[in-house]
């Protein structure tokens, strides 16, 4: 049986009523955060409520304008900013995007690229991928470097939801293998990945914090994102409540085989009210023996 991360290591990131204050206000106030190796924190909240300009301070990019931001002197960072100043219009193919800005061998550019299971895509033009190929070479290149904390702004991006679960999915397995902590950012509020230890709300200060489902439930989120946003909340769990077998048909967890798997075949629960991945698709189990071959 796999053993969970420690995290109960000393903070390798300390924010202590940090605030950015940019163009005669404060973009975000009294923002305390600690983050321990191995652990996931997702950073939600509204559009402009500080989410990007709080991980910037985690990454020392915005110095805190009051109060203070440490990092561990020897920390190794991989950030997958939410927006990349590059001319697409330029030919660049993979290979050379991965190593643009930094000394990294070919051999540790392509055993990232293969742990995010994008290795064949190495030779192709970074502007023909698809959404969810680029968030993967994003993320190959934010872990090429085996970073201490990985820093996520957006990670799933022009990713459709079965693509995001699958990222979701990597990016838990990831900080399995590194033991690195992840901080993911999201506006998105559909689905946080299971694997959060903590998810902090942000409203130019720290609304709520908690584990997925108590800031869920809590008043200040509910009032934040309204009656609306509770149900959104979902966080994904993998039940693996069935199993796809190799003719194709499905054999649930009660024992029973069927032919297709359906919503509404009376097999799977609905705790979350949206639609919810509570099984594994063909397309994940391909993107699991690709990642299992490299
Ligand atoms: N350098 C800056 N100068 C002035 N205002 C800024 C600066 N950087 C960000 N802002 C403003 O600060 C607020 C917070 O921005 P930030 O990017 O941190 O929000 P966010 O929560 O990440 O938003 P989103 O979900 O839209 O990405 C926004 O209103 C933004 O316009």
């Amino acid at each position: 049986m796999k053993q969970a991360p420690d995290t109960t290591g000393p903070a390798i990131v300390s924010l202590r009523g940090a605030g950015v204050f940019r163009s005669g206000r404060w973009l975000v106030r009294g923002i305390d955060v600690e983050i321990r190796p191995g652990e996931i924190l997702t950073l939600i909240g509204p559009n402009g409520s500080g989410k990007s300009t709080t991980a910037k301070m985690v990454l020392g990019i915005e110095k805190p304008d009051e109060g203070s931001a440490w990092r561990a002197p020897d920390l190794v960072v991989g950030y997958v900013p939410q927006k990349l100043s590059v001319d697409w219009t330029l030919p660049l193919s993979v290979e050379r995007f991965m190593r643009l800005t930094r000394s990294l061998s070919k051999a540790e550019s392509d055993a990232a690229l293969a742990r995010t299971g994008v290795a064949h895509l190495a030779g192709s033009e970074v502007r023909n991928l698809s959404g969810g190929e680029f968030q993967r070479v994003m993320l190959a290149r934010a872990i090429a470097r085996k970073p201490g904390l990985l820093v996520l702004d957006e990670p799933v991006q022009g990713v459709d939801f079965a693509g995001e679960i699958a990222l979701y999915d990597l990016i838990g397995k990831i900080r399995d293998e590194l033991n690195c902590a992840v901080l993911l950012i999201s506006h998105d509020l559909h689905v946080v990945m299971a694997a959060t230890d903590r998810v902090l709300c942000l409203n130019g200060h720290i609304c709520c914090q908690g584990t997925p489902t108590s800031v869920a439930d809590s008043e200040e989120y509910r009032q934040l994102f309204g009656a609306r946003g509770a149900p959104q909340l979902a966080v994904y769990q993998h039940h693996h409540d069935h199993t796809h077998l190799e003719d194709g048909r499905v054999r649930h967890a009660d024992g029973s085989i069927t032919a297709h798997c359906h919503p509404d075949d009376g097999h799977h629960d609905h705790d979350h009210g949206s639609h919810h991945h509570d099984h594994h698709h063909p397309q994940h189990a391909q993107d699991e023996n690709r990642e299992g071959r490299n």
